[in-house]
């Protein structure tokens, strides 16, 4: 597998002035660089590495992290169409209800975007919670950089998967990188970051996160369950057993991961509840909601005001 991420550069619309040239992160892995127009290709993990400092687990190279709206995408992979059905979610054909929903959507997030000024929004949950999905929609209507925590880590590492990185090395060493990843990324703006769902259990990437706008997606276990045993555990290491029903298998660990987890999830300055959107909605069943509910609710405006405060405490909304 090639190493490294295509960027392309794209028109913000937004926020602070373009710097050209870039600046480094303290440990480099991650190049976004020439705002001015260029895709750049950057090294990331082993091999193709461009300049930048290197960090134990790559480079992380920041070009502009006050800046430019940049596109970064893993190479070869599509960009995110918003508007268009990729996927069918829980029986809907498209990520979106209505077009009048994507525009609500598009909106919210306007009004959001300037109250985040430039800070990035950390998505966290359990796993298959939709922190990729859900993120991929932020992003695109925020015009900010989408990344994945587990894919960076992957890439910093140079293996092709988690599940291989907790093979062939072991959970404390994926979390030691997961955290530097974090920590990396937390030193840029604009960005919406699906954490992996253990990112919480360590304080120190609370401090990293906490630099911008943290957002719990509280999924149901049993909607999660299904989710997960549609497509398989095999990408899931700390959820794939040898033998058993898929559905049993994923929710009776899950179960016990929340329960390790405890309150780590409720550090996030927002909770997006899927059980309280299905609700206000009337139907009661999460199954029915489409990425781009989500994705509304993590826009409320009144997200905006808890910027407003000095000192404020998570909200449910
Ligand atoms: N609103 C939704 N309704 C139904 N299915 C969904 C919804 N959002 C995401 N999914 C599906 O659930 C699965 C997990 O979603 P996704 O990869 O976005 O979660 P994640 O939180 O990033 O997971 P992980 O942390 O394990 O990588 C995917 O198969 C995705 O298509
Ligand atoms: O919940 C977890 O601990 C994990 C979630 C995934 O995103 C990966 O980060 C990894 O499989 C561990």
């Amino acid at each position: 597998m090639e190493a490294g991420l295509a960027l392309q550069t794209r028109a913000a619309g937004f926020g602070s002035g373009r710097r050209r040239g870039g600046l480094q992160s303290p440990i480099g892995s991650l190049r976004v660089a020439d705002p001015a127009g260029a895709a750049v290709a950057a090294g990331f993990g082993s091999g193709r590495r461009r300049g930048g400092l290197q960090s134990p687990i790559g480079s992380l190279r920041v070009a502009d992290p006050a800046g430019a709206a940049v596109a970064v995408r893993a190479r070869g992979s599509k960009p995110v169409a918003p508007l268009r059905a990729k996927k069918s979610f829980g029986g809907h054909e498209n990520l979106h209800n209505s077009v009048d929903e994507a525009l609500l959507l598009k909106r919210k997030s306007e009004e959001v975007l300037f109250y985040l000024n430039g800070r990035c929004i950390y998505l966290v949950g359990m796993m298959g919670s939709g922190k990729s999905t859900v993120g991929k929609i932020m992003s695109e209507v925020l015009g900010y950089s989408f990344f994945d925590s587990d894919k960076l880590v992957e890439q910093a590492v140079g293996m092709p998967s988690v599940a291989q990185i907790f093979k062939v090395h072991s959970e404390a060493f994926f979390r030691d990188n997961e955290s530097s990843v974090l920590r990396d990324l937390s030193s840029m703006q604009r960005l919406v970051v699906a954490t992996g769902g253990g990112a919480v259990i360590r304080p120190v990437n609370w401090k990293y996160m906490k630099k911008g706008l943290s957002v719990w997606l509280d999924v149901p276990l049993d909607a999660l369950a299904r989710r997960i045993a549609k497509v398989g555990t095999a990408s899931r290491p700390l959820l794939d057993q040898p033998s058993g029903d898929p559905y049993t298998m994923a929710f009776s660990k899950l179960s016990m991961l929340a329960e390790q987890r405890g309150d780590a999830y409720a550090n996030a300055d927002v909770r997006v509840s899927l059980e309280e959107i299905a609700s206000k909605q009337g139907h009661h069943d999460v199954s029915k909601l489409t990425p781009t509910d989500i994705a509304i609710e993590v826009s409320l405006p009144r997200i905006s005001f808890l910027f407003l405060r000095t000192n404020y405490h998570q909200t449910a909304f």
